[in-house]
């Protein structure tokens, strides 16, 4: 324990390894210096095959409305990620400007990211053309993805931000038009829907405001669903709770140990970051935003110092790259991926032939969710962007919010004319 730097949650940490004895896993090896986000431990997801009725009841209460509770296990030995990295820190890459790199990279230049008119007869249009070859628009395809859903229930998982949000410049004001909320409201009528958002899951919830859905916050590490018997079994972090009206449900926190840590990291870094004008820092309750998207270029470097500086002393935390954020976020193996296979199996809907997940997203921490279904051949993972991206484990694309809330409206269309 001596060796630990200085800040470090030592008491936390103690339980933490106690658990990791106990179980014979490695939690943090210092032994090289990989990228954290390549070296995700694998678990096999638990399987229930016991289909009941979809309880679309209020499952969104306010986190006040559940106090935090510790969770009766400290740790899913499962849960833990195997993290091989010097002790210097998450950001010895960052003397080669790789952070820099991903930070430029992270978002369109607003000169690309134009409109579909606008693109016409462009170098940038020959490209997104080229790369939807890969990816087919959803809309295009929407006659073969009905194929496919025949006689299939399919469940519906969207993120938020850039999804049924446009990006804007102020997160806070990134609210959800009232015809999209509309549309979702619409859908989650015929089909099971979850919004699954890297913001705290009360902060979403107030931006869609819809009691009909599930809600998945902290990307996927906050989340209210369903009562199901046995899912606790395999997630000894899920407990039974109440949400406002009274109604049992299963709160699932796996990352509930790290809470003290997070709002003090979230100290540090507001502090650390209170004179780089533009910078902003969010707290997403069991993960933090440091967002740099109104910040001079020519000041990005010190954004990534200052967040690396923090991180040193936090080896229990990483670091993930979204749109013009860096996203902080506890080392455990659970992801927006993680979260679709539990909601699925707290539905009642997991491993089943006749299920069809869609998931759409439009963000880096989405592609967890992509490969997911792709893997499994389980369903169909729908990737929003206007600009060719890297590689993606999405099946189709759309171009935006507006194209998504079509989307939507076509499965509304489809389950009303009986096709389904
Ligand atoms: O998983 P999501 O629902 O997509 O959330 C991911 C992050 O979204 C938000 O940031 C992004 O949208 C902002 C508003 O449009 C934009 O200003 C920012 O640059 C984007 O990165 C949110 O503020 C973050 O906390 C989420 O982690």
């Amino acid at each position: 324990m001596d060796c630990l730097p200085s800040g470090c949650d030592k008491k936390a940490l103690k339980r933490l390894l106690s658990c990791y004895i106990r179980h014979s896993f490695c939690i943090i090896s210092c032994a090289t210096n990989l990228d954290p986000m390549d070296l995700k431990s694998s678990r096999a997801a638990s399987v229930l095959t016991d289909p009941g009725p979809i309880n679309k009841s209020r499952l969104c209460m306010h986190s006040s409305v559940l106090p935090y509770s510790p969770p009766r296990a400290a740790f899913s030995p499962g849960l833990l990620l195997i993290i091989p990295r010097k002790k210097t820190g998450i950001l010895d890459d960052f003397r080669t400007s790789s952070w820099l790199d991903a930070m430029k990279s992270s978002s369109p230049p607003p000169k690309i990211a134009a409109t579909k008119d606008e693109y016409s007869s462009t170098e940038a249009d020959v490209a997104y053309n080229a790369w939807m070859a890969k990816y087919p628009s959803a809309l295009e395809s929407f006659e073969q993805i009905a194929n496919h859903a025949k006689g299939k229930r399919i469940a519906l998982f969207l993120d938020y931000d850039g999804t049924l949000s446009p990006i804007v410049d102020n997160p806070d004001c990134a609210f959800m038009s009232d015809a999209m909320r509309a549309a979702v409201k619409r859908v989650a009528k015929y089909f099971p829907t979850a919004i699954i958002s890297g913001r705290s899951r009360d902060k979403v919830y107030e931006f869609v405001g819809l009691t009909e859905l599930y809600y998945a916050g902290s990307h996927g590490m906050d989340i209210i669903g369903p009562v199901r018997e046995n899912i606790s079994d395999d997630h000894p972090n899920c407990i039974r709770s109440m949400d406002e009206q009274g109604k049992e449900v299963n709160l699932f926190q796996p990352a509930g140990e790290f809470l003290p840590m997070i709002n003090e990291v979230f100290g540090s870094l507001v502090e650390c970051t209170k004179d780089i004008r533009g910078a902003k820092v969010e707290n997403n309750k069991f993960c933090i935003s440091v967002h740099y998207r109104n910040v001079d270029e020519k000041s990005w470097t010190v954004v990534a110092q200052r967040v690396d500086d923090v991180l040193k002393d936090y080896p229990r935390l990483r670091l993930t790259h979204g749109r013009k954020v860096l996203e902080v976020r506890p080392v455990i193996n659970w992801d927006k991926g993680k979260a679709v296979t539990f909601l699925l199996e707290s539905l009642g809907l997991g491993h089943s032939d006749d299920v069809l997940p869609i998931y759409v997203g439009d963000d880096q921490t989405d592609e967890d969710a992509f490969k997911v279904l792709r893997e499994g051949n389980r369903g169909y993972g729908i990737l929003v962007s206007s600009i060719p991206k890297d590689s993606s484990s999405a099946d189709y694309s759309l171009r935006d919010p507006s194209e998504v809330m079509e989307f939507l409206s076509s499965l509304v269309t489809l389950k009303k004319s009986s096709a389904l």
